[in-house]
């Protein structure tokens, strides 16, 4: 990924995947990033002028990127570099940040050491977060961003990793009508519908005895107030929970659970103790929310997930009286994925469907063709697909538990040859084992879904370009790149990709004119 937007500032990633793949891109690749820096080591006026403009160039070439940076610049903080060049310097910054930069910037090589941060003047697409805890939380970063800037710079971002890591041409007449616009959410807020992920991840709903309390509240902390949390982890803690009483991204019906739990669960009368992290002492480990739908009756469901150290059902009675279900569902993705499947309906076609999780994009398809084919190293989200694979009554989808990071010769002996192939990949994209598979198989088209656009874009290239390093050959040919942003106010951009076979996109080019030949064939002597 190659920026984030936040707070009008810009972090470049650390690409460290790009090293195992690829040579480090030219230097024209470089991007910015963009911090307030005051320069201790200039001259008085210089400092004054360099931290009214808000531009220190880093270059991103992967060997360089420290992994280790935070998102914000931090007081104390350097970072050497080459000012940039006059070619750089004209492109990246805008004529008043070049006109603000010293001399020397533009010149010498520079030390940057940040001193002070301080907002100048706030970024034009800045906006008031929403959120109460937007500050503290670090859950959805680019709250305080105008919602068009959020998503023009998602797509900005895809578009710019399409051609510099996908290496496709901009130039290219066909790109223009094969980059489609991005699709905003309608939903800004209380889209999600999933409330609780592994363990150090900020995005936990968690009980532990650690209370996180913002630097202003401390005071009010001391005198007395409770230090028990139920909330997310507070940013870089992983034995650290920020209190949450509601979060603006997840369902309305989840925050309802949210508050009926947290109105309760402290009480001493039902003696529930929160689970510390370290002492391993404590009851209550993990709140998981999920919001739903029941497919028979397309009415509203809530999962909520309480995750204990102990198996006392008996304990948690009071708790699970509390909490009420109303949900929510976006389902634009799948009616994405299904006009890119372009299905003739016929009942003809075959469907491989890898990392399939529980099954939802198979079984969206699964009614209009022959057989669903789906792979999913999860045990427990297969036995799932096969249980909302019987509710729905479909009986032509097989589920197949595997480790598609470990096919070997035999992967594909157990079904046909697919028309379709649906890869959905987790953020690390596919392994180049299941590339070079695929670039065997040569299924006439290849749906391409990721919540990566980096790693999407590397994988794309693999399938049309080939890996050279490899010694294989790409086949396919990118035909339309659907940016979505399914996650409003977090960096998450998901993509869908259509893509087709070399020759048989050749022979739907073609097709036409063939049969017009042999139509005229018929009735002209002279052809
Ligand atoms: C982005 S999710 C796809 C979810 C699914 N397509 C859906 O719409 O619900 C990625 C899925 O890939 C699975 N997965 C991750 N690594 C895998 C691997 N090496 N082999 C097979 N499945 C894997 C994950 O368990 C997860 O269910």
């Amino acid at each position: 990924m190659a920026t984030v937007p936040a707070f009008g500032l810009r972090r470049l990633n650390s690409r460290q995947w790009l090293h195992t793949f690829r040579p480090p891109p030219p230097p024209s690749l470089s991007h910015s990033l963009s911090c307030s820096a005051s320069p201790s080591s200039l001259e008085e006026s210089e400092e004054d002028t360099l931290s009214n403009t808000t531009t220190t160039t880093v270059t991103t070439n992967p060997n360089n990127y420290n992994k280790t940076k935070s998102f914000f610049p931090k007081r104390g903080q350097s970072s050497c570099d080459t000012g940039p060049s006059p070619a750089s310097a004209s492109s990246a910054a805008s004529p008043a940040k070049r006109a603000a930069m010293p001399r020397s910037v533009l010149l010498y090589s520079i030390q940057v050491q940040v001193t002070k941060l301080k907002t100048i003047t706030p970024h034009m697409d800045a906006v008031e977060a929403p959120c109460e805890y937007a500050p503290h939380c670090g859950g959805c970063k680019a709250q305080n961003l105008l919602y068009e800037a959020q998503f023009r710079l998602k797509e900005q971002q895809v578009h710019e990793l399409v051609v510099h890591v996908g290496k496709f041409s901009s130039k290219d007449p066909e790109f223009i009508s094969i980059m489609k616009p991005i699709v905003p959410c309608d939903i800004q807020f209380n889209y999600r519908n999933k409330s609780s992920y592994p363990r150090l991840c900020r995005w936990s709903s968690h009980l532990e005895i650690k209370k996180w309390v913002p630097k202003e509240l401390l005071q009010e902390q001391r005198e007395g107030a409770d230090d028990h949390a139920l909330g997310l982890h507070a940013p870089g803690f992983f034995d650290r929970v920020l209190n949450v009483d509601k979060c603006l991204l997840q369902s309305e019906p989840a925050n309802r659970v949210l508050a009926a739990i947290q109105d309760c669960w402290r009480d001493p009368q039902l003696g529930l103790s929160s689970y510390n992290c370290h002492s391993h002492l404590g009851f209550l480990k993990y709140l998981m929310l999920r919001t739903g739908r029941d497919v028979r009756t397309g009415l509203p469901e809530l999962m909520v997930n309480f995750v204990t150290s102990s198996y006392k059902p008996e304990l948690l009675k009071p708790l699970v009286e509390k909490c009420v279900a109303i949900p929510e569902v976006a389902e634009v993705l799948y009616k994405i994925i299904e006009e890119c499947a372009c299905l003739k309906g016929d009942d003809s076609e075959i469907v491989l469907d890898l990392f399939c999780g529980t099954g939802t994009i198979g079984l969206t398809l699964a009614k209009r063709v022959r057989h669903v084919y789906c792979y999913e190293v999860v045990p427990q989200a297969i036995s799932d697909a096969r249980w909302n694979a019987k509710l729905n009554g479909i009986c032509n989808a097989s589920f197949v538990q595997g480790d598609l990071n470990k096919i070997d010769d035999n992967f594909g002996k157990g079904f046909p040859k697919p028309d379709i192939v649906i890869s959905d990949p987790n953020r690390p994209g596919m392994h180049i084992k299941l590339i070079k598979y695929l670039l065997k198989l040569k299924a006439a088209r290849i749906i391409y879904v990721s919540c990566n656009p980096a790693t999407c874009a590397r994988d794309i290239d693999y399938l049309c370009h080939g890996v050279t390093e490899k010694n294989v050959e790409g086949c396919y040919r990118l035909r339309s790149l659907q940016p979505v942003d399914t996650f409003p106010h977090t960096p998450h951009t998901e993509c869908v990709c259509l893509l087709e076979l070399v020759d048989s996109w050749l022979l739907s080019s073609f097709l036409p004119y063939i049969q017009l030949l042999r139509f005229s064939s018929r009735f002209s002597p002279v052809l």
